[in-house]
């Protein structure tokens, strides 16, 4: 990785983590520091002070951290003098931020001569404690003007809790200061649709039902539910994927062009095609949504146990869930939009698939197949669309389907960073494009509402599919209804 260029370097900043002993901050965050240090944008006077309950030293804190990067940061990236200056910048408080006569007082004194400069409270703890933290830092006297809050997803568990914790932290600050993370909207390829769709003619000239026949959004994942069974099961795909990440790469995809690039332009243009999402009734849910749990399989050439095996009890939670969109604008009058996300896929892949409507040219003996667009969020960012060509080995005018395709990261010669390098820091800038905005999150909540609603009261049976496969049969009749195809099954 080449370190040697400072880019968009960032104002001197204190963050602080709540939840900072959490999976997420270990896994993603600090090594997301890490590299942001490594690419020269976090200056030397930086710090990170980490806060949970647990009883630890700043030494220990340090001790854990060093244990995050060596298992998560790329061995070739790991610098020993980088590393140490790097666990210098944090700092831990324990602290439960939940009670307001907890240690606020360490984390005042840790904050101490930071008053001028860029202030970040990141909330990486259960959602249901995001308003009492919030509440504790306002009667602490610890928000600034220059202060932002992050919240990590999901803004609750349904339309309710959402307006809850939206209203439970919009007390004590600005709609402007509140930034809702979804990692998706860091990742560079969703970032890129934008680019790809009106940076590009000749394919904003096709971008409407006029050309577009269906639209795809896969997010496969090869992983069970880990270590987090706990919450999945609260969860489920739905609204662990759909109801925020899915549906933000589908805003993108669909939306109208903004009046500019502005975080407000962009995420007004994408809270309406949110909001012009075609209402699910009840009654349509079975013949518009699937649920499914995997049962024993192979994954990564291992056997692997079913879900309710690993959970341990019954549950009628989804590891897989798919979905049967339309949006009700003049440019989307009839297509339809699936959406699916599951754990125990057959390969990791998240990537929108745009099947493009036949032509009937008349000319050629052959050539009625769809064209397709695929854009690869990841692995393997890219974009490839297949075209006709003229088949070389023959005489006569025959077609042969070719690909036009281009890999990212050899083309561009960069490594892509995690989607969290990005977000991190654009909470300092106070740069909310990549954010979710209050209206787009409950927005979100109603259109997924009736499926939750549905699938509590048991309306629709949850299938099963064998843990490295591509999902249940219902999920592949939800498209065959419509003559179409997954990806994974197009001729
Ligand atoms: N892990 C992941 O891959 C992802 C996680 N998220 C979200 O990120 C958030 C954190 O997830 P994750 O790290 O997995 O969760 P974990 O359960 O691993 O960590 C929770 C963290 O919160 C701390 N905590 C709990 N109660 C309090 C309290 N009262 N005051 C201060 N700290 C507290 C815990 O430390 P202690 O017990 O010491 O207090 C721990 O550090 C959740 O909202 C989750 O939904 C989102 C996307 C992906
Ligand atoms: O938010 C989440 O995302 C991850 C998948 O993220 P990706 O960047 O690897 O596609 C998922 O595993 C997790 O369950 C979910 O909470």
């Amino acid at each position: 990785m080449d370190t040697s260029k400072a880019i968009n370097a960032v104002e001197p900043f204190d963050y602080v983590i709540f939840g900072a002993t959490g999976d997420l901050t270990m896994r993603k965050l600090l090594p997301a520091f890490y590299y942001r240090m490594l690419a020269g944008q976090v200056p030397d006077s930086a710090r990170i002070i980490g806060t949970a309950r647990s009883p630890l030293s700043r030494t220990e804190y340090q001790g854990r951290a060093r244990e995050a990067l060596d298992k998560f940061v790329a061995k070739a990236d790991l610098d020993e003098a980088r590393v140490e200056a790097f666990l210098n910048m944090l700092y831990y408080v324990s602290l439960n931020g939940a009670d307001p006569e907890g240690k606020w007082a360490d984390l005042k004194a840790s904050l101490a001569g930071g008053e001028g400069k860029a202030r970040v409270f990141y909330f990486s703890t259960a959602p249901n404690l995001y308003r009492a933290v919030a509440e504790n830092l306002h009667a602490q006297e610890l928000i600034t003007p220059k202060t932002r809050v992050v919240l990590e997803k999901p803004i609750g568990i349904d339309q309710e809790s959402a307006r809850e914790i939206n209203d439970g932290v919009g007390r004590y600050f600005q709609e402007g200061q509140i930034f809702r993370i979804d990692h998706y909207l860091g990742k560079e390829t969703v970032q890129d649709i934008i680019a790809l769709r009106f940076a590009n003619p000749v394919l904003n000239a096709v971008w409407s039902a006029e050309y577009i026949d269906y639209v795809q959004i896969t997010a496969a994942e090869t992983v069970g539910v880990e270590g987090r069974a706990g919450y999945y099961d609260g969860s489920g795909a739905l609204r662990d994927m759909i109801q925020n990440h899915l549906l933000q790469v589908l805003s993108v995809v669909a939306m109208e062009k903004p009046a500019s690039l502005d975080a407000d332009a962009v995420r007004d243009a994408k809270v309406k095609v949110l909001q012009a999402l075609k209402p699910l009734t009840a009654e349509m849910v079975k013949d518009h949504a699937v649920r499914a749990q995997y049962v024993a399989g192979e994954s990564g050439g291992k056997e692997v146990p079913g879900y309710l095996t690993e959970l341990g009890h019954e549950s009628g939670t989804e590891t897989f869930a798919a979905v049967r969109a339309e949006i009700a604008t003049p440019r989307w009058a009839g297509v339809p939009f699936y959406i699916r996300s599951a754990k125990r896929l057959t390969r990791k892949v998240s990537e929108v698939v745009i099947a493009f409507k036949k032509t009937d040219h008349g000319l050629f003996p052959e050539g009625d197949r769809p064209q397709v667009l695929v854009i690869r969020i990841q692995p393997d960012e890219g974009v490839s669309l297949s075209i006709e060509a003229k088949d070389p080995s023959r005489d006569d005018m025959a077609l042969r389907e070719a690909t036009l395709d281009v890999s990212f990261g050899p083309t561009f010669k960069v490594r892509y960073p995690d989607a969290y390098e990005r977000l991190l820091l654009d909470a300092v800038r106070g740069y909310p494009v990549l954010f979710i905005r209050r209206d787009e999150v409950e927005a979100a909540w109603s259109w997924v509402e009736p499926v939750l609603e549905s699938w509590k009261a048991n309306k629709a049976p949850v299938e099963t599919y064998k843990a490295g496969s591509w999902g249940p049969e219902a999920a592949k009749a939800l498209l065959a209804r419509d003559g179409h195809a997954w990806h994974e099954d197009m001729a």
